[in-house]
């Protein structure tokens, strides 16, 4: 369903010198696949993945296959695509403060027109109903998460990433967010979740390791 196929990109770093960031990257997730942990030190390019998988980063050589499509790499089409297939949750979860909970979820939706019931259908999924007027600035760290989760699943995406989902959060709240997760697979949902925590990689039926510019598999 997606496949990346001997992917390569190098980085430039601080002090100049060019560094091989993926160096043939293969990755395939199949229609059968409910979710994949990405492991891997720091900086050793989890986020970066994430990005080229979400159409945001597409400065890389190597091939990228959604289903039997090449996806685009120029930045309105890969735009485009993102639109389509992608739900994005980020490290930072990325709400705007000056908007409430409702109108943050209404940005994942696209076209125009009354979209409340379906806003509220995605806050009912992760457990938010009733938090649709709320600002932003007013919730707690593991209801932004969610805010965050439902804006990625309201396009219904064929695949969510999601890049260290339960970083700042708690034991509890993330346990919260992992039975969220599960909950969405049963209901059709994948997941590609860049992470360094051993219980949210315990959680994936996949667990590969990013390292020397390549994914290798962990038990
Ligand atoms: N656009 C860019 N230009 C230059 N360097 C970049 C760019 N994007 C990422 N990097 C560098 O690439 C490396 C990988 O970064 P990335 O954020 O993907 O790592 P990570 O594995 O997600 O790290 P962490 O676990 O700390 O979040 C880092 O050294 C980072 O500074």
């Amino acid at each position: 369903m997606l496949q990346l196929e001997s992917i390569t990109k190098s980085i430039r770093e601080p002090n100049g010198q060019r560094r091989l960031l993926f160096d043939g990257l293969d990755l395939s997730m199949f229609e059968s696949d409910r979710s994949i942990a990405i492991l891997g030190r720091s900086g050793s390019g989890k986020s970066t993945l994430l990005r080229v998988l979400a159409g945001l980063d597409v400065a890389y050589e190597g091939r990228y296959y959604h289903g039997q499509d090449l996806v685009p790499q120029n930045s309105q089409a890969s735009a485009d695509f993102r639109m389509k297939h992608i739900g994005f949750v980020t490290q930072s979860y990325d709400l705007l403060d000056d908007r409430n909970v409702a109108q943050n979820v209404r940005l994942g939706i696209a076209g125009r027109g009354d979209k409340s019931a379906l806003i509220s259908q995605c806050l009912a999924e992760v457990q938010l109903s009733g938090f649709e007027q709320k600002r932003v600035q007013h919730l707690s760290g593991g209801e932004a998460q969610r805010v965050a989760i439902a804006r990625a699943l309201a396009k219904r995406p064929n695949v969510v990433l999601a890049d260290e989902p339960t970083g700042a959060l708690d034991e509890t709240t993330e346990r919260g967010i992992l039975d969220l997760f599960a909950d969405l697979q049963d209901r059709g949902s994948k997941f590609i979740i860049a992470t360094h925590s051993e219980t949210v990689a315990q959680a994936c039926d996949y667990r590969l390791v990013l390292a020397g510019g390549k994914l290798v598999e962990r038990d």
